[in-house]
């Protein structure tokens, strides 16, 4: 059957990211007719499951089990293979849960807003769904168009062998030394993952430290780990320039000392994502962008135009797959709902950086807690110290801390530092004993498995300080 030229439905998603799609989803399931528009096919799903969080742990996961004496560039391949072939099934299926329903059509193409409610699509080939939709108006629209690499401007940033977080997952030949740009995510597990498939890892961070939000303890812990495993750290150093000599690249890094040169076959830039909204053709809808191009939301996620929201990455703010989802949560509430859930109201959010082991986090500082004028007492201990924690020791890896600022005077935890095996799991219950205002008494008093990360609580909140 041809699609017509024009259609109009219900709701309008634009971007195939984790909010839009199981927003997509819900409409439809609830009897709308919903159209979701994505620009390429090898996104079906958004960047999570393609380009970003699974594809990226899968080949951590591999780097991790590689020996010393595995070759490099064979061990990267097959864990490639192995990322390829999982993320094709992943892009799949998530076509699938949206096109095989009846009232959902996939368009594939590039968005373009000509009013509030309708936007011009301008067809993208290689897709599975229809590229023959050119324009689609719907009452209600969502703009979930996620995020995109900061490009470098900087002369030889667009040579071959400097990459960005997607093309590195494909570098080839896979470099045995890589310079990394950038000290966020990204940067960092990159960083641990490249070493670990054997690279000689050199992060050039324009600041003086890793981790300026976090506690210097815990920002000198990480540092030591990455150090430990091989990874040089250079601060306050600039790319300025990138050449190619030979085989390799040449970079010319302004450093507080002066210009110096390091020679590197590969450089990955991982200086940021940028809300993807340049070519959405905002201004002929009325929809207000910040300074850094950031959709402009209220707590409810609704944009400046009436009956358009925006969602996850687009919007500004934390990038990270749960909040798009919750922020899924909040536009359904705001429209099928009781219009009462807030993005105010998200608190103790959890956040693993996949370095390894991983570094997980919740709540607040050290620090922030003494500058808001809380009295704390405050633990942190190396993860080999902990008698009651044979997990890590068992599974090879007793390296890392762990960290926790109590409130003194109400026995609640204002926030933990994780850095071990386990880490992404262990934070998930702090995070909810935080919500629910379970003590750290209690926390500390817990019947855990065994063996288990878990159980570190039992002994580490055992050795809480003194209030200060
Ligand atoms: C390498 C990497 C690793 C990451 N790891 C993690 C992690 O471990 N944990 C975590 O929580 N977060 C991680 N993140 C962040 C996480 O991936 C993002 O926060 C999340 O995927 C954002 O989803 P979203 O809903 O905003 O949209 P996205 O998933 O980004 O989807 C947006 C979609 O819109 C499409 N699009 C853009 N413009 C248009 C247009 N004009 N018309 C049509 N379609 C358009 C894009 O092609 C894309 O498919 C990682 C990110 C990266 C890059
Ligand atoms: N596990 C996770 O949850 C996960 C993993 C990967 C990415 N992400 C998210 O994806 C987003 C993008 O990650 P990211 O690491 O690229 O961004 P980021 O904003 O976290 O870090 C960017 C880094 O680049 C540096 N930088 C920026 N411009 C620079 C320049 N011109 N020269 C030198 N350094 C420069 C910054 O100082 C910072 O260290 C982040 O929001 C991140 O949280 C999350």
């Amino acid at each position: 059957m041809t699609e017509p030229a024009s259609l109009t439905v219900d709701v309008l998603v634009l971007g195939w990211g984790k909010g839009g799609k199981t927003f997509a989803a819900a409409m439809a399931a609830a009897g709308k007719r919903v159209a979701i528009v994505e620009r390429s096919a090898a996104m079906y799903g958004g960047t999570c499951i393609n380009i970003g969080c699974v594809p990226t742990k899968t080949l951590i996961h591999d780097a991790e089990l590689r020996r010393e004496s595995d070759d490099a560039a064979t061990s990267f391949a097959k864990a490639v293979t192995r990322r390829d072939a999982l993320i094709a099934k992943l892009n799949d299926v998530n076509f699938h849960m949206l096109a095989d329903r009846d009232t959902v059509t996939v368009v594939d193409g590039q968005a373009r807003f000509v009013s509030p409610h309708e936007v011009e699509v301008t067809p993208s080939a290689g897709g599975r769904g229809t590229n023959e939709v050119l324009r689609i108006r719907a009452d209600l629209v969502v703009i979930n168009t996620g995020a995109e690499p900061v490009r470098s401007e900087i002369p030889g940033a667009d040579l071959d062998g400097v990459y960005d977080s997607t093309t590195i997952q494909h570098a080839e030949p896979f470099p045995k030394r890589l310079a990394i740009v950038g000290a966020g995510a990204i940067a960092l597990e990159f960083a641990s993952m490249m070493r670990g498939f054997g690279s000689q890892v050199t992060m050039l961070v324009r600041g003086d430290r890793l981790l300026p939000r976090e506690d210097a303890d815990v920002a000198e812990g990480v540092s030591k780990l990455l150090r430990d495993d091989g990874i040089s750290l250079r601060f306050g150093a600039t790319v300025t320039e990138i050449v190619r000599s030979e085989a390799a690249l040449r970079l010319t890094l302004d450093t507080d000392t002066g210009a110096e040169h390091l020679e590197t076959d590969a450089l990955l830039f991982a200086t940021g994502r940028r809300p993807a909204t340049a070519e959405l053709g905002l201004d002929a809808a009325g929809i207000d962008t910040d300074e850094h191009g950031a959709i402009t939301v209220d707590e409810q996620l609704r944009t400046s135009a009436s009956g358009v929201f925006a969602m996850g990455d687009v919007r500004g703010g934390a990038q990270q797959t749960p909040l798009s989802l919750d922020d899924h949560r909040v536009v359904l509430d705001a429209v099928t709902g009781e219009g009462l859930r807030r993005v105010s109201d998200r608190v103790a959010v959890p956040a693993t950086t996949f370095i390894t082991p991983p570094f997980a986090s919740v709540g607040i500082t050290a620090d922030e807690a003494k500058q808001r004028g809380d009295v704390v007492r405050t633990v942190m201990v190396p993860v080999a110290g902990i008698k009651a924690m044979p997990r890590p020791k068992a599974v090879g890896d007793p390296r890392g801390f762990i960290k926790f600022v109590v409130d003194a005077r109400t026995d609640l935890i204002l926030g933990a530092r994780l850095l071990h095996v386990d880490a992404q799991e262990v934070i998930n219950l702090i995070a909810l004993a935080m919500r629910a205002k379970v003590t750290a008494t209690e926390l500390r008093d817990g019947i855990w498995t065994h063996p288990s990360s878990t159980e570190a609580l039992n002994e580490v909140l055992g050795q809480l300080g003194d209030p200060h």
